[in-house]
């Protein structure tokens, strides 16, 4: 074992053990192409057909290269005519000397092999996506696979024949597209110097990115033009593997208008996506850290796309797109219901470094491709019983380690240099371009000068006007069940419309025609078929109106409102109320809440706001634009009608009372009698409380802040004539606020609580202070209820003991033990402190009774003493003979300038201005008491009595520096 030789054989890894046997490796393949063996019984076998799916799967298998061959490298895929890939994984036996190979049979909708160019490449796959969206479907064509395998490559093919065949089916319809890459879980779009951009979604549950620049293109050139621009831009990194290695995933979206047909709505787009190159830990060896967090996002949201397809394909009632960004942008290839046509062309690497990679590869396009069922049962089908093991026979060690050591002496004598194929490759110029906005702000500038005029003018024209109609429409575009409903609805209206002049006609004394008669038949099935359509959106347009109302009723903090509920209100009640140009950004409900409150108040002057919930309640659908973007959503909310905007509005604002009672109205609120609102001048955010529920108005102050209902009226006058007006100031939270750039600010406070009970929350810090209090309230009943269960007239102990074992019962609520515990807290340090004073108390009976019988001499020179100078603790009447107290351990003594103090105060006090240099318990008037002193109080051994100021003090000074406090 010890020997040189076998080590040769023993000590090499996979990939060098195919290098060193390539010949008998590659021949094993050959054989394999010139007679192939049939495949193992199961191979394949997707769920559904690709048609019910709508869904594809492609192999791409790239052309060796000579490089790679020159490294020693060898062929090791087979793609056949029938969509069968064979990997053939070349192996040696654990022992070293036995080879065999297994060969995985993998079976997909398409195998292209090296010999398929990118003509019939786009032939079998993308060009029947491209027909799609000139009909106005929706597709995908997406690229995965290993890094370096050739996705760019192909993808890249794919633009350039799908712009060609797009605009030759177009025939004068406008085509537009964006790009966009996901590098992380950034979106930027690439055709606005890739800058950053969020994502809406649209009425139909599509994702698009949003804001974004959209652009026209007249023709194939200029489209690759800007595919070109936005593809420089890329982030690409040079990696082990190649140079120019995509680190995101490009989007590119192609739209083309609706050809008139049909509705004449339909928008046909097709989505041409470009993954970012999984990786192998292999691949990343040489990577940064950087590199390899980004590897690591790749991958995973790699594998939230696989889970996603795998879902679809099994035909998983749930799908968790949301999981993602990408999964989110593509969101149509898994819940289109097999009306989205997706094609995923997976390409491998043939070479034998790679064979583990392209194994992996086609293990995920078959769980892709509906292939099995995942992990479980599917796994061990994908794993083991597609495979035919060859075996190869054993090489012979010694033979071989001869040879070498042969070849290694011949090649030492003429002076050639070992093998490089094994030495590290150098490491990579990390990240060659970046998300970094400057240094592709530059670039892009570059490429846009080298545009054609026509190009660079669309383009800059675009960016210009962000968030383009077309967008916009895109986004309020209903979902295709919504649209079958309508429609069925408009059938049953006209069905009902005809049998009912059929039966005028039949009163009238006519003879019913046949086909009158089949008119009031047809009446009956379509109204059942349009009960059925609009059932489910009916029900969807009563919760979001109860919604509202109960919104309007009581307000933002009446409950913990969810994205759901604001996406009902906003795609039934605000486009009704407010137009379709409002809407809420319903994904962020925090966002939401505030905009609905604008909203609820800004529809003050609003026509919109006199329509009837009824009437609303009898419409079966209501178009409204989900997300528009920041700039045009600011467009429109300041578009919106101010609610003083004009004299008429005043007028009106002030005989309705209110928006917002406009808006209770509309929403069918019972709304009670009350009197005329208030309209009153203030400067801040405090509003009069009414007694009696309905909003409240205030607007920016005025001179003299007094009540006025003309307070609007002068404020917008004053505002017209360009006399400043102040602003009102901001809380973060505001109540109902309204107003746009130009009319009067105001304020509402929406209320409409029972009569009788005051007034509810109006803003969140009104529902949070008011939440306190009534937490605070129920803590204080509680505590007040327990401690009245058993204090009555009990002793202090036994109240301690009582709530000890009420504590340690558990049996009280949280609110309850707090105050429990305080409540016992304050009894244990009564009884201290009791305890301390009747000690001090007992200290100072024994020290008086012992100066009573002192010699009368003494006391008389005692009392001699002036009183401010021996200003000492202890009885007053017997005259500064009172003992001393210090407490140990504190350096604090009664001592030091006492003389400046004034009378005693009481045993064991200390007064005047007290030296201490802990003023913990001394009280402001530099006093300190026993009762507040935390340690005991002990007699100053052997000192009884001072005479004197602080000179009269020795012994207090000796104490003090003995203490530190010299
Ligand atoms: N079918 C093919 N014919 C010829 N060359 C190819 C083919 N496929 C790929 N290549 C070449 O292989 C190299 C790597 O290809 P490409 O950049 O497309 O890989 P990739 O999968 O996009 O990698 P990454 O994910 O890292 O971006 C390129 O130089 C490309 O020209």
């Amino acid at each position: 074992m010890g020997n040189a030789e076998s080590q040769i054989v023993r000590n090499v890894d996979k990939r060098t053990s195919r290098r060193d046997h390539r010949l008998i490796f590659a021949a094993a393949a050959q054989r394999f192409r010139t007679a192939p063996f049939a495949p193992p019984l199961v191979v394949g076998g997707a769920s559904a057909s690709s048609a019910e799916r709508g869904l594809r799967v492609c192999i791409r298998k790239r052309p060796i290269f000579p490089h790679e061959l020159e490294q020693g490298e060898f062929d090791v895929i087979s793609c056949l005519a029938t969509g069968r890939v064979v990997v053939h994984d070349a192996r040696m036996h654990p022992d070293m000397t036995n080879m065999y190979m297994n060969h995985y049979d993998f079976a997909f909708d398409e195998a292209l092999g090296d010999a398929a160019d990118n003509a019939a490449v786009y032939a079998v796959t993308a060009r029947d996506l491209v027909f799609s969206a000139l009909q106005g479907q929706n597709s995908t064509v997406m690229m995965y696979g290993q890094t370096g395998s050739g996705k760019t490559f192909t993808m890249r093919s794919i633009y350039s024949q799908a712009a060609e065949e797009l605009f030759s089916g177009a025939a004068g319809r406008q085509v537009t597209t964006y790009f966009v890459e996901l590098l992380g879980d950034n979106c930027f779009d690439m055709l606005n110097q890739g800058m950053s951009c969020q994502l809406g979604t649209a009425a139909d549950g599509s994702v698009h990115p949003n804001p974004c620049v959209e652009v026209p293109v007249q023709d194939a050139s200029e489209l690759l033009a800007l595919i070109d621009l936005a593809t420089k831009l890329r982030a690409t990194a040079a990696t082990g593997v190649h140079d120019q290695s995509s680190r995101s995933h490009a989007i590119c979206r192609i739209f083309v208008e609706g050809d008139g047909a049909g509705d004449g709505e339909a928008e046909g787009s097709i989505t041409l996506v470009d993954l970012a190159g999984s990786e192998h830990r292999i691949d990343n060896a040489e990577h940064n850290a950087d590199r390899r967090k980004e590897g690591a996002k790749i991958n995973s949201s790699l594998a939230a796309l696989k889970d996603c397809i795998r879902a679809t394909a099994a035909g998983a009632k749930f799908v968790n797109f949301r999981q993602n960004r990408l999964t989110q942008l593509l969101r149509g290839c898994f819940v289109g219901g097999g009306r989205h046509k997706t094609v995923v062309i997976a390409t491998v690497s043939p070479s034998s470094k790679d064979t583990e990679h392209s194994l992996n590869t086609l293990r995920h396009a078959c769980i892709m491709d509906g292939q099995g069922d995942g992990k479980s049962a599917g796994g061990a089908f994908l794993a083991e019983k597609n495979v035919t093991k060859e075996v190869l026979g054993s090489i012979n060690v010694t033979q071989l380690a001869r040879d070498r050591k042969a070849k290694r002496a011949s090649e030492k004598e003429a002076g050639i240099l070992p093998d490089s194929s094994n030495t590290k490759p150098s490491k990579p110029a990390h990240q060659t371009k970046e998300s970094n906005t400057s240094m592709r702000a530059a670039l892009d500038r570059k490429c846009v000068r080298l545009l054609e005029p026509a190009v660079g003018k669309a383009l800059v024209e675009a960016r210009a006007a962000w968030g383009t109609l077309r967008q916009r429409k895109r986004l309020t575009r209903l979902p295709p069940d919504v649209v079958a409903a309508n429609a069925a609805a408009e059938a049953a209206e006209e069905a009902a419309e005809a049998a009912a002049r059929a039966k005028l006609a039949a009163k009238s004394g006519l003879a019913v025609s046949e086909s009158e008669k089949a008119a009031e038949l047809l009446v009956a099935g379509a109204v059942s078929e349009s009960h059925k359509a609009t059932s489910s959106a009916a029900s969807e347009q009563d919760k979001a109106m109860e919604l509202f109302r109960y919104f309007c009723a009581n307000g933002r903090a009446s409950r913990e409102w969810r994205k759901n509920d604001f996406r009902l209100i906003n795609t039934f009640v605000v486009p009704l109320l407010y137009g379709p140009e409002a809407s809420l950004d319903w994904a962020h409900p925090a966002v939401a809440l505030d905009e609905l409150e604008r909203l609820v108040g800004a529809g003050a002057d609003a026509d919109a706001v006199k329509i009837s919930v009824s009437e609303a309640e009898a419409r079966p659908v209501v178009t409204r634009p989900p997300l528009l973007p920041s700039s045009s959503r600011r467009a429109s909310s300041s578009e919106l009608p101010s609610p003083v905007g004009s004299s008429a509005g005043l007028e009106r604002l002030q005989e309705e009372a209110s928006p917002l009672a406009a808006a209770a109205a509309a929403a069918g609120l019972p709304m009670p009698s009350r009197p005329p609102p208030r309209v009153r001048a203030s400067t801040g955010d405090a509003v009069a409380r009414r007694p009696l529920p309905g909003p409240t108005f205030t607007t920016d102050a005025d001179a003299d802040g007094a009540i006025a209902s003309e307070a609007p009226a002068a404020a917008f006058r004053a505002r017209a004539q360009g006399v400043p007006q102040p602003r009102a100031s901001r809380s973060a939270s505001p109540s109902v606020r309204a107003g746009g750039t130009g009319g009067a600010r105001l304020q509402l406070e929406m209320d409409f609580g029972q009569q009788g009970q005051g007034y509810g929350p109006t803003s969140h810090q009104n529902a949070n202070r008011s939440r306190r209090e009534a937490l605070e309230q129920a803590r204080q009943e509680s505590l007040a209820k327990a401690l009245t269960k058993k204090a009555g007239s009990q002793t202090r102990e036994e109240e301690m003991q009582g709530l000890e074992e009420q504590l340690a019962s558990g049996q009280c609520s949280a609110a309850a033990a707090v105050g429990l515990k305080k409540r016992l807290q304050s009894l244990k340090a009564t009884a201290i402190r009791e305890e301390r004073v009747a000690a001090a108390r007992a200290a100072a009976a024994a020290s008086a009774r012992a100066a009573a019988a002192a010699p009368v001499a003494a006391r008389v020179a005692a009392a001699a003493t002036p009183v401010g100078e021996a200003a000492s603790a202890g009885d007053q009447g017997t005259g500064g003979t009172g003992a001393g107290y210090w407490r140990p351990g504190t350096g604090v003594s009664n001592a030091g300038s006492m003389g400046s103090g004034g009378a005693a105060v009481g045993p064991a006090s200390c007064c005047g201005n007290n030296n201490n240099n802990n003023n913990n318990n001394t009280n402001n008037n530099g006093v300190w008491s026993v009762e507040d002193a935390p340690l005991p109080l002990q007699p100053l051994p052997g000192r009884r009595s001072v005479a004197g100021g602080a000179a009269a003090a020795p012994w207090a000074n000796e104490f003090s520096e003995a203490a530190g406090y010299g």
